[in-house]
């Protein structure tokens, strides 16, 4: 049994408690259910109880001397926070290309030429998988200096069985090893390789045949999920890869309309995904299916940023009933960061979201766009203990103080990984 720790006396805590069975949708998502001077329990890795600091310091009175006592007066706690749409696994990085964009090259041309995502596909290959492991851990590590407690990783970056089994076996022990959660995707479908360019079909043959069976029958994966994009896949593609998927019990997620209008939103509502992401470019109509269906909009503001491109229209998916959620898309070609606080000011200042929506967006919601929303994304009793502490006294200024990592404190599991911004 490990040690009670007890947070206390947060300025505001942030509970978001009552939305376990589905995603929070418009008015919702600006309801944090803050409790001010605030505490939580929490043992066995669980939250036992959550209330104002009075109740709790009365309920726990004769045990507070066996527990970690963390004096929470002055800063914001949260929901430790989640990622749904990372693609962590992979080597190196890409500076040499954001030279080129900031000189005239498009995303797409740098791909169409054998760069972008099949670069990071050459270095993925010769990468043993040692080197692929630390270099994610690592990417992990700073991930948890942010206040983010589960991430979502996706492989595709091999498109060949040996590489893409090697991301997702790398991704199977980094959530062994590493404190965060790591929740896995498997995303063959995220480029076709060059000796499929002009018989594509064939490469979804193979995915639909062979990859996707194998990774449903070893369990490394989740979900199933698709760059539906001109030039990559089309729908119909990604309708067959996505539907093979679901046979073999893998929940589709879907890239869609991310460069050009692809109809990627209308599919994802059609073939019943989770989530939709990136949705520069949805149609309202796709917005409207979505919201209809309950397909979580996965906004990844950080790529519009770094590719320069106009961001999703995260008020507008908010106003017709869409479940949105935020995530870093960390990336080496469209985004590189690992800061989800700097995302979420980004919600703010590019998509038109309040403060308040953009915390639900990376919380609550993030966690059922990866199928968590029962464990975790709330503080609330029965939930996993993963909590992050803030050096700051209420949830505006997280946005509003942009570009700061202001995270102090990390609890997972119950157990304090992160005190004063150091990993323990
Ligand atoms: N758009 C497709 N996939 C990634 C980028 C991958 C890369 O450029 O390496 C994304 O979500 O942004
Ligand atoms: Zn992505």
């Amino acid at each position: 049994m490990s040690k009670a720790v007890f947070i206390r006396n947060a300025a505001q805590l942030v509970t978001l408690q009552g939305s376990s069975d589905a995603p929070r949708v418009k008015g919702e998502m600006s309801e944090l259910g803050i409790i001010e001077n605030g505490s939580v329990w929490i043992e066995d890795g669980v939250i036992q109880a959550v209330g104002p600091d009075t109740e709790l310091a009365e309920k726990y009175e004769g045990r507070l001397s066996e527990a970690e006592v963390i004096d929470a007066a002055g800063k914001l706690v949260t929901p430790g926070l989640v990622d749904p749409h990372t693609h962590i696994v992979h080597a190196g990085s890409r500076e040499n290309e954001f030279n080129m964009r900031l000189q005239g090259a498009t995303y797409m041309d740098i791909m169409n030429a054998g760069g972008g995502i099949h670069a990071t596909t050459r270095a993925t290959k010769a990468a043993p998988h040692e080197e692929l492991y630390k270099q994610s851990y690592n990417r992990l590590n700073q991930f948890l200096r942010h206040g983010v407690t589960t991430v979502e990783a996706k492989s595709g970056y091999g498109m060949d069985w040996e590489t893409e089994l090697k991301q997702l076996e790398v991704a199977k022990q980094l959530n062994e090893s590493h404190v965060i959660d790591i929740v896995s995707t498997f995303m063959g479908a995220h480029a076709v390789p060059k000796e499929y360019k002009e018989r594509p079909d064939e490469f979804v043959h193979l995915l639909v045949e062979e990859m996707i069976p194998k990774v449903a029958e070893l369990g490394l994966a989740e979900f199933n999920d698709v760059f539906c994009e001109k030039g990559v896949f089309t729908p119909e593609q990604s309708r067959v890869i996505l539907e093979a998927g679901k046979r073999h019990g893998l929940i589709p997620k879907i890239h869609a309309d991310e460069i050009e209008p692809y109809e990627g939103a209308e599919l994802a509502a059609e073939v019943g995904a989770i989530s939709a992401d990136h949705l520069l470019k949805a149609s309202e109509k796709g917005m409207k299916a979505m919201a209809e269906k309950g397909v979580v909009g996965v906004l990844l503001p950080g790529t519009a940023y770094f590719l320069m491109a106009e961001s999703a229209n995260g008020r507008k998916m908010i106003d017709l009933g869409v479940p949105v959620a935020l995530s870093t898309d960390c990336n080496p070609g469209s985004s590189p960061t690992v800061s989800l606080p700097f995302i979420m000011s980004l919600g703010c200042l590019k998509m038109g979201m309040t403060p308040a929506e953009v915390i639900t967006a990376a919380t609550i919601n993030a966690a059922h766009a990866i199928n968590r929303g029962r464990e975790i994304g709330s503080l609330e009793v029965g939930k996993k203990a993963d909590v992050t502490i803030f050096n700051i006294e209420n949830y505006m200024k997280l946005q509003y103080s942009y570009g700061v990592n202001h995270t102090d404190t990390v609890v997972k599991n119950g157990q304090v990984v992160l005190r004063g911004g150091q990993l323990v």
